[in-house]
């Protein structure tokens, strides 16, 4: 079970997630956030994790892929996340530059298609209103026969607690997560994260 951390802002937390066994972390660039975070920050966290073999992770939503891709090698990620509905030719200009690409939908933008697309990235499926803990819900993906038929990514108000049953319901190859690992929206409280981990994989 693949488990990506979102928001991360410090260093330490960054370590306690690593130490916990997340696959990825995510650095929120998004002024409107209170996770937002600025290439240097996230140059500083990465240099200190050293060489981890974590998947680093840039999350935009709604910015010109021009000022992504310079975030993107100012910062040293290996991945970004596009939440904002971008099209293939931004995904793949990312692709073009070196990075891996997760493509972030809602359920109703992937349940307006089309799914086939030559990019090479993978999916996300999360609420409308992304980082805001709104849980998809298991009824939702009803149409989909309870779940999409490709790999893809579970996020959106997944929590300690839930984490488990969602899982369980929906068999995602992944799980993402942001508030539910937090205390305040925007602090991230590192026991969270420890008991989101073992209780995904549980
Ligand atoms: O976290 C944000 O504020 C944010 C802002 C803009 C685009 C994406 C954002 N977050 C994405 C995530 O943290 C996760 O991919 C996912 O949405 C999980 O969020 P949550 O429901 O808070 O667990």
């Amino acid at each position: 079970m693949f488990v990506k951390i979102c928001g991360i802002r410090d260093l330490e937390t960054a370590r306690v997630a690593l130490d916990a066994g997340a696959d990825a972390i995510g650095f929120v660039h998004h002024p409107a956030s209170p996770r937002h975070i600025d290439a240097a920050g996230i140059r500083a966290i990465i240099d200190g994790l050293g060489d981890s073999g974590v998947e680093t992770v840039l999350v935009v939503r709604k910015l010109p892929v021009e000022q992504v891709l310079k975030v993107a090698h100012e910062s040293g990620v290996g991945t970004v996340q596009f939440h904002g509905g971008e099209g293939d030719e931004d995904l793949q200009r990312a692709i073009s530059e070196g990075f891996s690409v997760i493509r972030a939908l809602s359920l109703a933008e992937y349940a307006a298609g089309p799914h086939a697309s030559s990019i090479s990235a993978r999916l996300l499926l999360d609420a409308p209103e992304p980082g805001h803990g709104q849980l998809i819900g298991a009824e939702a993906f009803a149409q989909f026969g309870n779940r999409p038929t490709e790999p893809w990514i579970l996020a959106g108000g997944l929590t300690v607690e839930n984490v488990r049953a969602q899982v369980g319901g929906l068999r995602p190859d992944g799980v993402d997560v942001s508030s539910g690992v937090e205390s305040a929206r925007g602090t991230k409280d590192h026991a969270k994260i420890r008991a989101f981990i073992a209780n995904a994989r549980s």
